[in-house]
């Protein structure tokens, strides 16, 4: 059996369209960000934190969590506290390079597989009124550095390097290839 241990539509999506069989459990830990550490050890830690606690619910299950970052200039955005912190990490990633890191575990019993994967999101140049407008949508408020690409975000985004799933929240393809290893098979694939 498998469990995603996220609340993220996004990621449960991401699944139905591979065509899982699953179950979401949700995690209930706090989602802190440690300054001292990588923007990859943050993700990762992260998402080991949360399979760590549905697997106390679920221990026979594969659980799958995952945690999305966003770094830029040696600092961590998370997701926005309120529209005021929107505006100002969306004025921070205006017009420069960011990283974005997903940190994927996947756990069953003992066995655990964790990692962290990076894409560099290239934002164009955003004017004031831009920001303002896309803030107003809503949009930013539940997502890490306060940008959906999948969503109205993607006007703000000139060009990404890397796995485009993962900057959505989940490196669907690598995903795909480690529950192999769990004899968790996607839609129409057989053992
Ligand atoms: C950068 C970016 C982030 N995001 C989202 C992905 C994640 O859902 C969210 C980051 O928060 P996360 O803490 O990774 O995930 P979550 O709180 O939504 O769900 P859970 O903790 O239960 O697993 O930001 C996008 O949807 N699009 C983007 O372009």
């Amino acid at each position: 059996m498998l469990i995603l241990a996220s609340a993220s539509s996004r990621r449960q999506q991401l699944l139905n369209e591979s065509g899982y069989a699953y179950t979401v459990a949700i995690s209930n830990i706090e989602e802190k960000i440690n300054d001292e550490q990588t923007p990859a050890d943050n993700a990762v830690q992260l998402a080991t934190a949360k399979a760590a606690d549905v697997y106390n619910r679920y221990p026979d299950a594969v659980i799958l969590a995952a945690d999305t970052i966003v770094a830029i200039d040696g600092g961590l955005l998370g997701k926005p506290m309120d529209e005021s912190d929107a505006v100002r990490m969306l004025t921070h990633l205006s017009g420069k390079k960011h990283e974005v890191y997903t940190g994927v575990c996947i756990k069953q019993g003992t066995k655990t597989r964790a990692w962290t994967e990076k894409t560099n999101v290239y934002f164009h140049h955003l004017s004031e009124q831009c920001i303002q407008a896309y803030v107003e949508t809503g949009e930013p408020m539940d997502k890490a550095g306060a940008y959906g690409i999948q969503g109205k975000g993607a006007r703000l985004v000139e060009r990404f390097a890397g796995d485009y799933y993962n900057v959505v929240g989940l490196p669907i393809a690598k995903v795909v290839r480690v529950l192999r290893d769990f004899q968790i098979y996607p839609g129409g694939e057989r053992s």
